[in-house]
C-alpha cells in the first residue's frame, strides 16, 4: 500500500481506510483507486478485520475523479482504464465479504458520491455537501447513477444527476443516502460506535448477510424467498449460528469462530 495515497489503521476489528490525498479533496486518482482496490482485496482474506470505514483526509471526504489528472492523459485508452477500474472498485465495496462504512465530511460529489452511495452504510457530518455535478461540466455522472439509483428512489436520482447541485446532509438523509448526519465534532465517535457494534458481530454471519442481501434484490419475489431460505439453511450450520443460539438459550455471550 502506498502510505501518501491511502492509509490504514485497525482496531478492534475495524479496519479505517483513510483517502490521502487532501490537497485534491482526495480526488480519485488512478493510483488512488488502485490502492483502495489492492487494499479492499487483503481486507477481505483477513479474518481479523469484521467491519471497514472509509474516510478522507482534510477538509473533506471525496471531490469524484481526478479532473486534472483526467484532461492531462486525454486518451480513450486511459479514460476507459479509469472508468473500469472505478466501476470495479465499487463492486468490490459490495462484494466484500464484510461491511464498509462511509466517514464523511467537507464534500462528497461525482465518485465520491458514488462511493458513499455504494458503501453498505453512510454516516455524515452536517455540514457535509454531497453531488453529482459531471453535468455542470459536460460528463454526465453515469457510473455514478448505477450506485446511487440503487441507494435513493430514482426522482431523487435524477435530480442530483439532471442538476447537479449541492446538497446538504439534511437532504442526503432524508433521500436515504446517508443513515445519520450528525455534528462534525461527533463524527468519528458516531462511526466508531456503529463500526465497533457490528464488528462485535460474527463474521461469518456478516459475510453470509451482505452477500444474500445484494443477490436477492435483483431476483423475483418468489426466487428472492427459496435463495433466502437456503441461505437461512446453510447460515444455521455454521458454528457461530449454533454457538449464538445455545449462548442466548443458556444467557451467557457468544465466543464467535468467525466460521
Ligand atoms: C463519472 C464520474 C465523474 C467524476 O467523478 S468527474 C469529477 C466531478 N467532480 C466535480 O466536478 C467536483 C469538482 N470540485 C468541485 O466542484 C469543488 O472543488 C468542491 C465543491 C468539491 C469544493 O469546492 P471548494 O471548497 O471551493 O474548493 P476548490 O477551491 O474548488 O478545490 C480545492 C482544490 O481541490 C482541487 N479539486 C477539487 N476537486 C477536484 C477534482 N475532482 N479533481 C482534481 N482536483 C480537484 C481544486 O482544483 C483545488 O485545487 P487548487 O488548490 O490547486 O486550486
Amino acid at each position: 500500500m502506498s502510505q501518501s495515497l491511502l492509509e490504514r489503521q485497525d482496531q478492534d476489528g475495524v479496519a479505517r481506510l483513510t483517502l490521502a490525498r487532501p490537497h485534491a479533496y482526495n480526488s480519485l486518482s488512478l493510483e488512488l483507486m488502485q490502492a483502495l482496490h489492492a487494499e479492499l482485496d487483503r481486507i477481505a482474506d483477513d479474518i481479523s478485520i469484521r467491519c471497514v470505514v472509509i474516510r478522507g483526509a482534510g477538509k473533506g471526504f471525496c471531490a469524484g475523479h481526478d479532473l486534472k489528472q483526467m484532461l492531462g492523459e486525454g486518451e480513450e485508452a486511459y479514460y476507459r482504464c479509469t472508468f473500469e477500474t472505478c466501476s470495479k472498485l465499487m463492486q468490490r465495496i459490495v462484494s466484500l465479504p464484510v461491511p464498509v462504512i462511509a466517514q464523511v465530511h467537507g464534500v462528497a460529489t461525482a465518485a465520491g458520491c458514488q462511493l458513499v452511495a455504494s458503501a453498505d452504510l453512510a454516516v455524515a457530518a452536517e455540514d457535509t455537501r454531497f453531488a453529482t455535478p459531471g453535468v455542470n461540466i459536460g460528463l454526465f455522472c453515469s457510473t455514478p447513477m448505477v450506485a446511487l439509483s440503487r441507494a435513493v428512489q430514482p426522482k431523487h436520482a435524477m435530480e442530483l444527476l439532471l442538476t447537479g447541485d449541492l446538497i446538504d446532509a439534511e437532504r442526503a438523509l432524508a433521500m436515504g443516502l446517508i443513515n445519520q448526519a450528525v455534528p462534525g465534532d461527533a463524527l468519528e465517535a458516531s462511526v466508531t460506535v456503529l463500526a465497533e457494534k457490528i464488528a462485535s458481530k460474527s463474521r461469518k454471519a456478516l459475510q453470509i448477510g451482505k452477500q444474500a442481501f445484494y443477490r436477492q434484490r435483483e431476483m423475483s419475489l418468489a426466487d428472492a424467498y427459496a435463495y433466502c431460505s437456503e441461505v437461512m439453511v446453510g447460515n444455521m450450520l455454521t458454528d457461530d449460528a449454533q454457538e449464538g443460539i445455545d449462548a442466548f438459550i443458556n444467557k451467557r455471550a457468544p465466543q464467535w469462530q468467525h466460521r
